[in-house]
């Protein structure tokens, strides 16, 4: 299951690569916060059923999360992936399934919507990108990978997030690939992929397979 706002590059790359039996999972379904995005129609073209929430739909917040995690779980995922999706997620999807989350900076350095432009504002010569589980709180999940991405002389938010993208989509669909083939185990604020990882530790919860 995957979650997007906008483009949906990412869901792309994870499409693409779910295409091939030896990846290990698949995408069950695509949701939005919004209507008319390209992600939903990247979904559509690959026969991916989709559905939209949108939070002015429901009385309040708490209204459109029960709604989206009740969509969620009519396709039983056993992970849910934010790709690109722009609305903080309550208790209620939470509750329904692991999230991942992939966030365009080097968190916990630029956490929230706007992270790219914050970096170029705060004139960082490094930054990157970070796919990392998602709790109550905004980009302070448990971070699974990250890679670094160079901010060169003259970039501007749009040629360095896509320089981001160009890494984070790999990033993304290894780290999802792995989490649906090997489990995950989350011990503390240490996230190990693999459920039996190099150096054996006693899982305080052990998270198993697939999108
Ligand atoms: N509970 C969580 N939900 C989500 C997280 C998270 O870490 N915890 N990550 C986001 C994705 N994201 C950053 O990677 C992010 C997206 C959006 C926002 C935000 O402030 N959204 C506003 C509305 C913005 C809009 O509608 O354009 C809001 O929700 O009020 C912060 C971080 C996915 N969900
Ligand atoms: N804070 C959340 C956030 O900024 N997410 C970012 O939105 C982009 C979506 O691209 P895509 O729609 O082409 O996959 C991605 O770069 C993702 O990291």
């Amino acid at each position: 299951m995957v979650l997007v706002s906008g483009s949906g590059t990412n869901l792309q790359a994870l499409l693409d690569a779910s295409a091939s039996d030896a990846y290990g999972a698949r995408v069950v379904a695509v949701g939005a916060d919004r209507d008319g995005v390209e992600g939903l129609a990247r979904a559509e073209r690959a026969g991916v059923p989709t559905f939209v929430e949108r939070l002015r739909d429901h009385p309040g917040r708490d209204e459109w999360d029960e709604s989206l995690a009740a969509r969620i779980a009519e396709h039983k995922p056993d992970l849910v992936v934010s790709a690109g999706f722009m609305k903080i997620l309550g208790p209620g999807v939470l509750a329904s399934a692991p999230v991942v989350n992939t966030h365009p900076a080097l968190l916990p350095a630029f956490p929230g919507a706007h992270a790219v432009r914050d970096a170029l504002a705060y004139g960082v010569r490094v930054t990157g990108c970070t796919v990392h589980l998602v709790d109550a709180g905004v980009d302070t999940g448990p971070v699974i990978a990250q890679e670094a991405v160079a901010v060169r002389d003259g970039d501007d938010e749009e040629t360095l997030h896509e320089r981001i993208k160009q890494v984070e989509r790999g990033l993304l669909v290894d780290v999802v690939g792995r989490m649906a083939r090997e489990g995950w185990t989350v011990t503390g604020r240490t996230v190990r992929l693999g459920s039996r990882g190099p150096v054996p530790v006693k899982p305080e919860t052990e998270g198993r397979t697939t999108t």
